[in-house]
């Protein structure tokens, strides 16, 4: 059992300074009880916090560290740039063409892209694109998907907002609030019957192609492509939100695994290496209407910058010259095995979902294939296994609805320690 007295100290102290003591609500340990862990150090696939505990990282920042946090090669890099470049110019600089063409490279629908500083700012930007291209207000998203906290997303949005029970927020406009439309996620009849009803007002269909911010819910065989058919019958821009799944399931994103083409991609996480980026992208004649080209508006004065650029840059050359992807199945299947057989042994019928290094065991029975099945999970047995994780040294998410990262720097023998920590885990949780 870690002693946690400075955390706990610290939280008290934060409080008084910051909202929920927090900077991003997911980080609160509302939905598993207890208090947050102030971390101290990451390395590799290790944390250890300020009273000096050891956790093996299943969270990965949210997911950017595929390589594990502190690479010495991403390391290296931000030092060698901030030595002789810099933090920041404001005008261009050469790395942002280096980025935009690996970028549009790796991921088959990419013809131009712009580089921001946050997931968020990805999805609203390509939002307003997509209305601006085809000059109708209305959006369709799934229940249960997170975009970001862009006010057009946060109607039955997932993520923090599922997980503190409260997916809409005052303060957006019932205006905005109108505008998005909330499908089933696997459903195309649902879809369907939003187009229908609303024939040509619909700008765009937004989708996380491997929904991450409910659990994780793979999309089931032809419902993407089952999308695309839709948006181009009716003119709608299909926009993939791979913030999460983009360069994790695949170096291409869903996309490339699944082989459906979206008309705009959202990107995050990997491609910031750990520092703050974002980026969207796609057809060209939709990105030729970004200012200054063209008269969607969108901007940012520490977009591009040399840091973040350079940890993005490096981590995407490590993916394309070292291929970790069949490494990581091949570690992602262990977890899932090794899971299944303690289940199994318990006699429990839990649910796992996986679809490469993501992954999600849900503690419910129900094939969770949306977001009403998900929430039949049991959230408090839920945070008695995180709770009894956390004491064995184990670091997951604090939620139910978060997805595990496996990176490429856990080892066997960290995959096997997890594995025993998960069967007791699991014992705990049905006390
Ligand atoms: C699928 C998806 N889209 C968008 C976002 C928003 O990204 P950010 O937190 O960087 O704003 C996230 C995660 O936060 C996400 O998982
Ligand atoms: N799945 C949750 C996220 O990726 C978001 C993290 C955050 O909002 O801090």
């Amino acid at each position: 059992m870690p002693q946690l007295t400075k955390s706990a100290e610290l939280f008290e102290k934060a409080k008084k300074f910051i909202p929920g003591g927090v900077n991003s609500p997911v980080r609160a340990f509302k939905s598993v009880g207890g208090t947050p862990i102030y971390m101290a150090k990451g390395s590799g696939a290790y944390l250890t916090d300020v009273d000096g505990n050891t956790y093996l990282d299943y969270v990965g920042s949210w997911g950017p560290f595929i390589l594990g946090s502190m690479h010495p090669r991403i390391t290296a890099a931000l030092e060698y740039t901030l030595k002789n470049i810099g933090t920041s110019f404001g005008t261009p600089i050469e790395m942002e063409i280096e980025i935009a063409e690996l970028l549009c490279k790796i991921v088959p629908s990419l013809e131009m892209v712009r580089m921001v500083n946050s997931g968020t700012e990805a999805t609203m930007s390509a939002v307003r694109l997509a209305r601006g291209y085809t000059g109708r207000d209305k959006i369709i998203k799934f229940e249960g998907c997170y975009h970001g906290h862009g006010d057009s997303f946060l109607i039955k949005a997932g993520s923090g907002a599922l997980t503190l029970g409260a997916p809409d927020s005052p303060g957006v406009t019932k205006g905005t609030a109108q505008d998005t439309l909330n499908a089933t996620y696997n459903d195309i009849e649902s879809v369907k019957l939003l187009v229908n009803e609303n024939k040509g007002n619909i700008a765009a269909i937004i989708i996380e192609p491997v929904a991450g911010n409910t659990g994780v819910i793979p999309a089931k065989p032809g419902f993407l492509a089952d999308l695309r058919t839709l948006c181009d019958q009716e003119g709608i821009v299909l926009i993939f939100d791979e913030v999460m799944c983009g360069f994790r399931v695949a170096l291409g994103g869903a996309q490339s695994l699944y082989g459906v083409t979206p008309d705009l991609t959202t990107m995050g996480k990997i491609i910031g290496g750990g520092l703050p980026v974002g980026a969207f992208g796609g057809k060209r004649k939709l990105m030729e209407r970004i200012a200054p080209l063209g008269d969607v508006y969108q901007a940012g004065t520490l977009s591009g910058n040399p840091l973040a650029l350079t940890a993005g840059l490096e981590t995407l050359k490590i993916l394309m010259e070292e291929n970790p992807y069949p490494e990581l199945e091949r570690k992602a299947q262990i977890i899932e095995a090794g899971f299944s057989d303690n289940l199994k042994k318990l006699g429990l019928n839990y649910v796992q979902n996986r679809v490469g290094s993501m992954s999600c065991l849900f503690f419910t029975e129900t094939p969770v294939v949306s977001y009403a099945s998900a929430i039949t999970a049991d959230t408090k047995k839920h945070g008695k296994y995180f709770h009894s994780l956390l004491d064995q040294g184990i670091y997951t998410a604090p939620s139910q609805f978060e997805a595990m990262f496996i990176s490429s720097v856990h080892t066997d023998a960290d995959l096997e320690k997890t594995i025993k920590a998960n069967y007791n885990a699991l014992v705990e949780s049905q006390k």
